[in-house]
């Protein structure tokens, strides 16, 4: 039994169609992550499963009950859907642990287990002005887990963080699942930030779906260059006959040998980890990646497919 149905959505804004569409399932606990580029109708999408917007055909079931529009009820929302919107507010002049208590529905120890969860337990006492925005937003995700969702919806939770509240606001988004049963379904453009996690992924665009399977079928196997692009660099390269997608590195540079070809090392990027190398083929530009650091533009190379 799905834990949320989604079908036939679809969204009109004017004469323009921003969902085209859309159904796909999730389990208790499958982490789903939507993927796509600005305007392909992710938050409106989200939002239509909150309940928080109007879809003008197709429904979202939640635990097999129709989850109604703002049409169809007095206050917009599902009790047990939780949804984070990339413009969330926090009220001024409370502390963080009032704004949480009067939204809680949790036992005293569950609440204070999930405030460690998403590290802020040493916030409760202060205000809105003196936290960062970090800490801001996982005290708004705090603030509607108190309210007991069995599905949170995350919206680009991810944008605007630096490096460190990211890697904690990944951990918290990991255990929610694993601590505090929570399903998540989650929309970002970093793949940097979904592959790891999600165990499908949604690709969207225009409105529309255009492809759903694995981190590894999505990135190995995307079903255009769109698709490809959204997960990082790529090169097309004909093989027997075929164009095929290959990620950077998926090519090696090897010795010369009768399968490899020969290139011109244009230009080497430092990435920290690798290094990123553009090489002009006999008409055209790849690039591979590499933790070879030995490897300098005008250099003559020799490149095949890693296996
Ligand atoms: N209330 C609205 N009125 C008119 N157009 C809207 C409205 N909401 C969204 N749209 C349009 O619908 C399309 C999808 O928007 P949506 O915000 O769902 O996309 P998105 O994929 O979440 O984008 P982003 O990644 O930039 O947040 C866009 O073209 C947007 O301009």
């Amino acid at each position: 039994m799905h834990l949320l149905t989604v079908s036939g959505i679809q969204k009109f804004e004017g004469k323009e169609q921003i969902l085209k569409g859309i159904s796909f399932k999730q389990d208790r606990f499958q982490n789903i992550a939507i993927v796509g580029e600005s305007g392909s109708g992710k938050s409106t999408l989200l939002r239509i499963i909150a309940g928080f917007t109007q879809p003008d055909a197709g429904e979202v079931l939640f635990e097999q009950q129709k989850v109604k529009g703002p049409n169809d009820k007095l206050i917009a929302g599902h009790p047990a859907i939780a949804y984070l919107s990339q413009h969330y507010e926090l009220r001024n002049n409370y502390k963080m642990e009032e704004l949480l208590r009067y939204a809680n529905k949790l036992p005293a120890a569950d609440a204070a287990a999930l405030y460690r969860v998403c590290r802020i337990d040493h916030l409760l006492g202060r205000k809105n002005d003196q936290i960062s925005g970090g800490e801001k937003q996982r005290i708004a995700l705090a603030r509607l887990l108190v309210t007991a969702p069995r599905l949170l919806l995350l919206d680009e939770p991810f944008s605007n963080l630096d490096l460190i509240n990211k890697s904690i606001l990944k951990s918290v988004i990991r255990e929610l699942g694993e601590r505090l049963k929570i399903t998540c379904l989650l929309v970002s453009h970093d793949p940097q930030d979904i592959l790891p996690w999600a165990s499908e992924i949604i690709v969207m665009k225009d409105g529309a779906i255009v492809q759903k399977g694995t981190p590894v079928q999505v990135y190995k196997h995307p079903v255009n260059e769109y698709a490809a692009g959204l997960f990082g660099k790529y090169n097309q390269i004909s093989s027997g006959g075929k164009m095929r997608i290959v990620r950077p590195e998926d090519l090696r540079i090897v010795r010369s040998t009768p399968d490899a070809l020969m290139g011109k090392v244009k230009k080497v990027f430092y990435l920290g980890n690798a290094f990123e190398i553009e090489v002009m083929l006999l008409n055209e530009m790849v690039t591979i990646r590499t933790i070879d650091g030995s490897i300098k533009a005008g250099d003559t190379v020799h490149i095949a497919l890693a296996n």
